[in-house]
């Protein structure tokens, strides 16, 4: 049966949720699932903003027959053309022959690539800061390419000020029935899990993100509706700094991951004497991370977070640990910037991990190393207690 919510008078909620797949985008794991949100509004005319995942199908067409209540759909919107959200664009048009698709021609290119449908005829396209009146309400478009894909635009309905975002300000975590943030306990329930989500599917496009920030920054806005995770209503300011701030690659706090890759368990050792060198000199709510164990997308969103990263390294075969280059390199491929940086490598022959990790480094923008990098043969040693000791000084002082 149909599972929809109000989002507002006329303005309905006909998305669904997966809790079953397991990583989105076949990368990234999904303990708390995700949710694929579309949006119809009934006025004199009908629109359907975006569609949803093929996963969700059956229930999503559902959801838009009930809200349509024998009405048919004027036009779809398609502010994004990623498949899971565009997936159901084929079977909504062939169910209302009669509709319009509103998109720009990059979104028409990609629907040609993707689907098999001759619909040309129904193509509405539109140029930045067009308009469609619906009746009581208009749709308004901004372009916002590479907030994701090149495509993408951003509605904005004017009657009621609501952004329907594409998949900005979204978060992986299913909905729970409650589809408001306000509704939610959404700094421990969903924030982590809408830095992961930023960092790593939009964080490599920060300045395109900045870019319409700026060009929305004297627009009301009352509501923001994403593509996936709550819809914000309330305190949106909340939102829109941590959106500033990850987009300028601006840490959120003052305060130090570290992060290792470790065959014996030595520079797993080296990376905790640190850390309890770092506590005991007052720095506070630290986080350790195995290269191996947990997934790159979680520390990425960390060291998003964080103003301090301490890598940890062996030496691999006159390489780096690969688990300790890949993350690396991947930080790197997403325009990760503004950090500060100390190193510790280890090796038992030719240890070369300090001088990879800092080459790497050298290839993103404004990386500060913090103090002597820490060169270890295969196990730490107490002699070398005191250069620690200085490290964990520098990393401190870099932090005031
Ligand atoms: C497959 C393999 C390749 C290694 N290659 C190198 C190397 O090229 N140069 C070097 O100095 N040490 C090399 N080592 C030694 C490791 O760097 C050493 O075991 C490591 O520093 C120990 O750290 P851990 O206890 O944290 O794993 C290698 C070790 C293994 C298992």
């Amino acid at each position: 049966m149909y599972c929809v919510q109000e989002v507002s008078p006329q303005i309905f909620w006909v998305g669904g949720s997966d809790r079953r797949l397991e990583r989105f985008e076949n990368m990234f794991p999904l303990p708390n699932g995700i949710s694929y949100n579309s949006y119809l509004i009934l006025d004199k005319k009908t629109a359907l903003l975006d569609t949803a995942d093929s996963s969700i199908s059956s229930l999503y067409l559902e959801n838009v027959e009930h809200v349509l209540n024998g009405r048919t759909l004027d036009y779809l919107v398609i502010n994004h053309m990623e498949p899971d959200h565009c997936a159901n664009i084929q079977d909504i048009v062939f169910r209302y022959p009669k509709v319009k698709i509103v998109g720009n021609s990059k979104t028409f290119q990609f629907i040609e690539q993707l689907f098999n449908f001759d619909k040309k005829n129904d193509y509405y396209e539109v140029k930045e800061q067009d308009e469609i009146c619906l009746g009581e309400h208009t749709l308004k478009f901004y372009f916002a390419p590479m907030v994701h894909w090149p495509e993408v635009m951003f509605t904005y309905e004017t009657k009621k000020k609501i952004l329907f975002s594409a998949d900005a300000f979204g978060t992986f975590g299913a909905l729970n029935g409650n589809i408001f943030s306000d509704e939610i306990d959404f700094k421990p329930v969903y924030l982590s899990e809408a830095r992961r989500y930023y960092t790593n599917i939009v964080g490599k496009y920060g300045p395109q993100v900045q870019n319409i920030l700026k060009k929305l920054s004297d627009t009301d806005i009352n509501m923001i509706c994403s593509l996936h995770g709550p819809i914000w209503r309330k305190n949106l300011n909340y939102i829109l700094d941590k959106y500033n701030k990850w987009s300028n690659y601006e840490p959120e706090k003052q305060g130090v991951i570290l992060v290792y890759a470790s065959m014996y368990g030595h520079t797993e050792n080296a990376v905790s004497i640190i850390a309890n060198k770092l506590s005991e000199r007052g720095v506070k709510d630290m986080r350790i991370y195995d290269v191996s164990k947990t997934h790159p997308s979680y520390i990425i969103a960390d060291a998003w977070k964080y103003s301090n990263i301490v890598f940890g390294s062996p030496t691999y075969n006159m390489g780096l640990y690969y688990g300790m280059e890949f993350l690396i390199r991947e930080m790197a491929r997403l325009n990760f910037q503004k950090r500060k940086v100390s190193l510790i490598g280890n090796g038992t022959w030719a240890n070369r991990a300090v001088k990879i990790m800092e080459e790497l480094l050298e290839g993103m923008k404004n990386m500060e190393i913090v103090g002597t990098p820490l060169e270890i043969k295969s196990s730490m040693k107490k002699e070398q207690e005191g250069e620690f000791d200085k490290l964990a000084e520098s990393i401190c002082n870099s932090m005031k």
